[in-house]
């Protein structure tokens, strides 16, 4: 397959190894470090799917240009969710291909089904307070992680007394806290926590490299060509 990079830093470097491991063609990186490449230069007849992993206010606008020039686009940067729904509607007026996930990691996608299922019960026994918890390294721009309000959504689904997600510890009856830290080089750990006055019961996941986000990126890139609306790993997984 051919394969467009959009973003080459810790994620596309890592995107570029998977990919070429699995037989395929980085035909093109489009990053500012290198201003010669454009993505106004690739379409159908360049490449087959595009990768897009770079920040959170330069998303949007690549994905649209994905869409407008024909490119499938399998997108997993994270803090642009506010423009997902143009995002969606452009896809389907295009009858073009989107796929995105917070997190690509397979394990990270088995961590989310466990977290509703979880969540689902400790709602109907009740008592447990709940909270989230990311850490992530240093360069992180974007918080919370968008893998935790994945998890926050999960959870919320499954307790309609909370009504909104807040970044801090303190917590109103109301609210659902996501705790962020940012640690050194930590890869990507998250944390569900349930207290009780008499016990606590935890569900973690622990990134040990980015080697699983990469590969569940280029998964998706391999499943996404020939499909047309917009996806996410519950479609690719069968979650
Ligand atoms: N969904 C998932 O599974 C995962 C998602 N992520 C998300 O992916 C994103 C990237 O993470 P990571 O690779 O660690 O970040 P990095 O900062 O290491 O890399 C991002 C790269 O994108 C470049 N870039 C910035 N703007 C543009 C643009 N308009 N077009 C092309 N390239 C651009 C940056 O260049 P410059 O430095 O010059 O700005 C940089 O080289 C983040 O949003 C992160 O949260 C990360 C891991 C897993
Ligand atoms: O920025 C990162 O590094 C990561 N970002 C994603 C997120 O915001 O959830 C996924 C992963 O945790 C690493």
């Amino acid at each position: 397959m051919k394969i467009l990079l959009i973003g080459y830093g810790k994620m596309g470097q890592a995107i570029e190894a998977q990919a070429i491991s699995r037989g395929h063609q980085v035909v093109g990186i489009i990053d500012p470090a290198r201003p010669e490449t454009q993505l106004s230069q690739f379409g159908p007849a360049e490449a087959d799917v595009a990768i897009e992993f770079t920040h959170p206010d330069a998303a949007f606008e690549n994905v649209k240009a994905c869409l407008q020039q024909g490119l499938p686009v399998v997108c997993g940067s994270t803090g642009w969710l506010h423009h997902f729904s143009e995002a969606r509607a452009l896809a389907q007026e295009k009858g073009g291909a989107l796929f995105y996930a917070s997190n690509y990691s397979v394990g990270v996608n088995l961590f989310f089904h466990f977290n509703e299922y979880i969540a689902a019960k400790m709602h109907q026994f009740g008592g447990y307070d709940v909270q989230v918890r990311e850490i992530h390294h240093v360069h992180k721009v974007d918080q919370p992680s968008g893998t935790a309000l994945t998890v926050a959504e999960g959870i919320m689904r499954h307790y309609p007394e909370k009504k909104r997600w807040r970044n801090d510890p303190a917590q109103a009856p109301e609210e659902l806290a996501i705790i962020s830290e940012r640690l050194a080089e930590t890869v990507g750990t998250h944390v569900v926590t349930y207290t009780s006055p008499v016990d606590g019961l935890e569900l973690k996941h622990e990134a040990y490299s980015r080697e699983g986000f990469a590969h569940g990126a280029v998964l998706a890139a391999e499943w996404l060509p020939g499909h047309k609306g917009v996806f996410g790993m519950k479609d690719l997984l069968g979650l």
